[in-house]
């Protein structure tokens, strides 16, 4: 998608966020974060190191790591200057074609590492698995089709919420 729509874009889901009291994040490009006003900064692992895209966003953006392996988790704690990290796919997802599943043995490991930095479980969770996720030691998930599928998707997204905390 070219800058340009993008931007358009965002401000429609700016101007939801505004609505909602919710967060503004923007995907792998600190330029589009910056251009938008984000809140937060969402970076793969082959986007911006951390300090460049804190360069171009501010102090003030929150900004956030994709990890795939054991080593990736090992550097996103130690990583000064991201605020936290997601872990994933647990499972393989047609949201995200082609990515090998890091399965439920990375959520565990993130949760032995019993460190300071908001982590989250991403990649094929909806409310069935669940409580394997919360099992293997998450207590906060990222979720797609788990809501946007479901037919009432504010009960779906509150489901989480309750169970989540309840852990
Ligand atoms: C909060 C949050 N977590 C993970 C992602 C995934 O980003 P994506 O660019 O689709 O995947 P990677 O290439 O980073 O693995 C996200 N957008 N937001
Ligand atoms: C963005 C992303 N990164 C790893 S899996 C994934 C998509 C998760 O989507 P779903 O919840 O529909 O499986």
């Amino acid at each position: 998608m070219e800058a340009a729509d993008e931007l358009a874009a965002l401000e429609v889901f700016a101007d939801a966020c505004k609505r909602h009291g919710k967060l503004l994040a923007v995907n792998d490009r600190a330029d589009i974060a910056y251009a938008a006003g984000a809140d937060v900064l969402h970076l793969g692992q082959r986007d911006l190191p951390v300090p460049h895209a804190r360069a171009i966003t501010g102090p003030d953006v929150i900004v956030g790591r994709s990890t795939h392996t054991f080593s990736q988790v090992n550097a996103a704690v130690a990583e000064t200057g991201s605020d936290y990290f997601c872990v994933g796919p647990t499972w393989e997802t047609p949201t995200k074609p082609g990515r090998t599943a890091a399965g439920l043995e990375l959520v565990s490991y993130a949760a032995s590492r019993q460190q300071a930095k908001p982590w989250f479980a991403i990649g094929g969770i909806d409310l069935e698995r669940l409580d394997e996720v919360i099992e293997a030691g998450a207590r906060r998930v990222v979720v797609v089709r788990a809501i946007t599928e479901a037919d009432d998707p504010a009960a779906a997204a509150g489901e989480f919420v309750r169970r989540l905390r309840s852990a």
